[in-house]
């Protein structure tokens, strides 16, 4: 076996779920461990429409709070804030650098130069490595455009890189790993389709692949797929997204109830008992506490939980506009 894959199988179930009786309130030890052998929180704060003003707080909060791991990514805007709240735990002796894991991820429109991506994210961050860089999604977009984020053609629609394929990005990502600056790299965004034609050409396996997750949301056939390639999903908008919508489904609240907790911590410890880490976000102080706890569920909670997809149907809270088929088989008509 690839001893890439073989580390991976080894290590990827967390401490706390191997051991059910120490798995109680906060999840923080909680890691899983990349096929680079490198451990990853299986909690990371997310920051994405965490605004400016608001940021900063939230991340230096997180981490006084039992975090160590923060996502970003370049789109967002935030860079710069989030790097501030870092560098503050960092000067109050609260974390040193090496003890929080710091994921971001190259825009769209810079598939063709990701090193000036990662190097404009690094400054932003006031950083000199990441410990995991992401392609954000897989679709390259005009980096010449009428805009530098989200270029559009005069009739709207989103202006794409078309002479520019996914798996050349993925070799300059390569680079970048060798070069050092990034401990890993993976993906973002990717169904089987897009994995299937990045695989044969990659001399490094992505260590994750970040995706819309939650319980109206499974993915299990892109989820089975990574797991038999040693490929860790990370789940994004574990609670529905913006506002939340997850915290008011009916089988949501029944599994909390029976577990006397709120409904994000059953979203959240439902992508840990998977093995997927979790990326809830919250700029607020109190729900940022609340997101680190996770409890055990049984396969009757689990079972549950998988119901209500199958009763209401698949919701992706997360689809921008690309106008390409991604290849997600909830998308198939
Ligand atoms: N790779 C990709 O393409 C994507 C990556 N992501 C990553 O995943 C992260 C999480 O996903 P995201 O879409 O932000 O959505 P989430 O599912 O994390 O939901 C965030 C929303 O839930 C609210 N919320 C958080 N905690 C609680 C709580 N305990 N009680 C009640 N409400 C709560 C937040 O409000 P408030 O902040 O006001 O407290 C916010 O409105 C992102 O921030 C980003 O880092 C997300 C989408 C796409
Ligand atoms: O990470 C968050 C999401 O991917 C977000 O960056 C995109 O959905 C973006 O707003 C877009 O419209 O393409």
């Amino acid at each position: 076996m690839n001893p890439q894959l073989a580390n991976f199988m080894l290590a990827r179930t967390p401490e706390s779920i191997k051991h059910p009786e120490q798995h109680t309130k906060m999840s923080a030890a909680a890691s899983f461990t990349l096929n680079t052998g490198a451990k990853i929180p299986a909690v990371g704060l997310g920051t994405w429409q965490s605004d400016p003003g608001q940021v900063k707080d939230a991340v230096l909060h997180a981490l006084k709070n039992g975090y160590r791991h923060i996502d970003a990514a370049f789109v967002y805007g935030n860079e710069n804030e989030v790097g501030q709240g870092l560098r503050e735990a960092i000067s109050a002796g609260i974390v040193k650098r090496e003890e929080v894991f710091i994921t971001s991820k190259v825009w769209n429109t810079f598939h063709r130069k990701v090193a000036d991506c990662l190097d404009q994210t690094l400054k932003n961050l006031d950083l000199d490595y990441l410990d995991l860089y992401l392609v954000h999604w897989p679709v390259p977009m005009n980096g010449n455009g009428d805009h530098p984020l989200f270029p559009k053609h005069p009739d709207g629609s989103r202006d794409l890189d078309t002479e520019w394929s996914h798996v050349q990005t993925w070799k300059e990502m390569e680079k970048l790993y060798k070069g050092g600056k990034v401990k890993a790299i993976g993906v973002s965004n990717y169904s089987v389709k897009f994995l299937e034609e990045l695989l044969p050409q990659a001399d490094v396996i992505p260590a994750t692949n970040q995706i819309e997750n939650h319980p109206l949301l499974p993915q299990q056939e892109v989820a089975d797929y990574c797991k038999e390639k040693g490929i860790l999903i990370e789940a994004y908008s574990p609670l529905g997204s913006t506002g939340s919508p997850l915290f008011k489904q009916e089988g949501v609240l029944e599994v909390a109830k029976k577990h006397n907790v709120g409904p994000g911590t059953v979203l959240i410890s439902y992508q840990v008992n998977k093995g997927h880490v979790v990326l809830p976000k919250s700029v607020t102080p109190a729900r940022i506490n609340e997101n680190l706890k996770t409890v055990s569920l049984d396969a009757e909670d689990m079972a549950a939980l998988e119901e209500l997809h199958k009763k209401l149907g698949f919701t992706r809270f997360v689809d921008p506009p690309f106008g390409v088929d991604l290849g997600w088989p909830d998308k198939k008509q």
